[in-house]
């Protein structure tokens, strides 16, 4: 034992974490996390109006104290440092719009915004500090740098497909993460995502009838059972194949990432940030 004093702890008291969709699958498992989690503590649980409002929002997890579920966003996030958010877009701007008020800051997990709901998220976020991220994971977030990599060194003589698969609820499709790797391949090889994607092919109506056009970046879905969250993206090219996968097994992966992003934000005032940010990889090398 050294006699110099113990280094201070990284956050004197624990963060304040409220979340929304209190009793979603992501919901619950941020939950479970956050009360296991010595440096935190759960002071808000938001809903949507249903019966979940007014029970306590730990109840899943037996006898342990915790906040009623409210769908007064409010009285949800007024204890809070931070919100972490995975609902819908509409929710999670409603929510966004209390937090610029009451200056608070906010993990967004939701996908499935439009751009003008993005514009907005990147407003509010000139007041508070913001994480948004369509996959929490840190290994969805590694292998987008290896997609880039690859994109990079593969250049525009392989076709790219992104493939995807989650459970049979899942609202939105493509997911926000095969977006962005399709995002990320676009930029590395110059194109714009906008401009390039393909999301669906039924063989007969113009225009997708015919040979796959080269530069486009093709998206599939699958939707079933209770998959939690599947990836490949795949270089076709002309006498070999390259693909890229990451498969999600256990929501908590996502729960994780989220809570870092929290932890991330407890020394930031404004800002948009991803999860690249949070995991320090946002400058790696990509080149080829
Ligand atoms: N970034 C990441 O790492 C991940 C992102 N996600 C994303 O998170 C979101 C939620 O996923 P998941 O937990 O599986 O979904 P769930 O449907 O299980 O949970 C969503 C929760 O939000 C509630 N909700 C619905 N609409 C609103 C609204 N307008 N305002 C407030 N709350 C609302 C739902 O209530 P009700 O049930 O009554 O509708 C439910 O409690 C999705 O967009 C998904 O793609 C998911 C996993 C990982
Ligand atoms: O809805 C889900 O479940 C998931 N959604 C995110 C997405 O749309 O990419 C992340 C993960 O794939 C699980």
């Amino acid at each position: 034992m050294s006699g110099t004093a113990p280094p201070a702890p990284e956050h004197p008291r624990p963060l304040r974490v409220a979340v929304a969709g209190a009793s979603g699958r992501m919901g619950r498992m941020l939950i479970e996390a956050i009360v296991a989690s010595p440096d935190l503590r759960l002071t808000g649980a938001l809903d949507i109006a249903g019966p979940s409002v007014g029970q306590r929002a730990t109840a899943f997890l037996g006898d342990v104290p915790g906040p009623t579920i409210t769908d007064d966003i409010r009285a949800g996030l007024q204890s809070a440092d931070t919100l972490i958010d995975f609902t819908r877009p509409a929710g999670t701007l409603a929510h966004l719009g209390v937090c610029r008020e009451l200056g608070v800051k906010a993990v967004i997990g939701t996908t499935g915004f439009d751009e003008a709901e993005k514009a907005q998220i990147a407003e509010f976020a000139r007041d508070v500090a913001i994480v948004m991220a369509p996959n929490m994971s840190v290994g969805v977030n590694v292998v987008l740098k290896l997609l880039a990599m690859a994109a990079k060194a593969l250049g525009d003589g392989y076709d790219v497909e992104v493939i995807e698969a989650h459970h049979r609820h899942k609202i939105d499709a493509p997911s926000g993460t095969a977006l962005k790797m399709g995002e990320v391949v676009a930029a590395a090889l110059g194109r714009d995502l906008k401009e390039c994607a393909v999301y669906a092919r039924d063989g007969y109506s113009a225009p997708d009838r015919g040979e796959r056009a080269r530069s486009t970046i093709g998206f599939s879905s699958i939707r079933g059972g209770d998959i939690v969250g599947d990836h490949t993206v795949l270089f076709a090219g002309d006498g070999e194949r390259i693909e890229i996968t990451h498969k999600s097994s256990s929501r908590a992966t996502y729960a994780q990432g989220s809570l870092r992003a929290v932890r991330f934000l407890a020394g930031r005032a404004n800002g948009l940030f991803g999860m690249d940010d949070v995991l320090g990889i946002a400058a790696a090398e990509v080149s080829a």
